[in-house]
């Protein structure tokens, strides 16, 4: 499994179906981040084939959110491991059994597995929305509610939005790798995420990997962008 950074980690998000346009970013960024992120984008645009070029410049965090029966996410996490990533989600409101069943599956992969993370509510998700699919009381509170099904049932860490680490800190400590979407550099536009805090905010707030997209790869430079949020986070 990937080493947990030392301080927070940036992984970088390669939103893009283009793989001249990933690859390119890949190359640009690999120096400034610690793992690079491929989401559905890419992979439905490209393919498993079109990881492993983007895997041989930094380790890859594969975004494909999976949540169906548990034998069918079990069957898709096999497939998943056998392209090498060093992280993997699913989504934590496919219960405890899917969580376990993708811990499980993972397990076969050996001591070189990736991580399993659970995403709790998505960072794009406001109470207004979270209320209109039938749960009430706030992404807060159902947050804390899939962080304990989700790490109960085996996964490694969760996916969850800056306000939320403190929280989760507070209740299961400095186990769970806590990848944190829903990061704005200061006077970014928020575009469509709901639940921000700045690069400084997450990481001083017990984050361990920050996944930032827009603000680094629609920057006119996006390398300097990400040499530039790294060196916030290392003072
Ligand atoms: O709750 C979630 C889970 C995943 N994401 C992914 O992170 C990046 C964020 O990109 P930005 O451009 O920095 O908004 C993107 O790939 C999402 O699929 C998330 O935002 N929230």
């Amino acid at each position: 499994m990937i080493p947990r950074p030392p301080h927070a980690g940036i992984i970088a998000a390669l939103d893009t179906g283009s793989p001249q346009r990933a690859e390119a970013l890949a190359e640009a960024l690999a120096p400034h981040v610690g793992c690079l992120k491929l989401g559905l984008e890419y992979f439905v645009a490209n393919g498993p084939a079109a990881i492993a070029r983007i895997a041989a410049r930094a380790p890859i965090f594969l975004d494909l959110k999976f949540h169906d029966i548990p034998n069918t996410v079990a069957g898709a996490v096999r497939s998943a491991c056998a392209l090498r990533p060093a992280m993997l989600t699913i989504h934590a409101a496919g219960g405890p059994a899917m969580v376990e069943a993708a811990r499980r599956a993972a397990e076969e992969a050996g001591p070189d597995r990736p991580a399993i993370l659970a995403v709790t509510v998505l960072t794009s998700t406001d109470a207004a929305t979270l209320a209109s699919t039938g749960i009430s009381g706030g992404p807060a509170q159902q947050v804390l509610r899939l962080a304990r099904l989700a790490l109960d049932a085996g996964a490694d860490g969760l996916v969850c939005s800056p306000r939320e680490v403190p929280m989760i800190r507070a209740a299961h400590g400095a186990g769970p790798l806590l990848v944190v979407p829903g990061i704005r550099p200061a006077g970014s536009a928020a575009d469509d995420q709901s639940r921000i805090a700045t690069p400084e905010e997450t990481a001083d707030a017990g984050a361990d990997w920050l996944v930032i997209g827009r603000p680094i790869t629609a920057a006119p430079d996006p390398a300097a962008a990400a040499a530039a949020i790294a060196g916030s986070l290392r003072r």
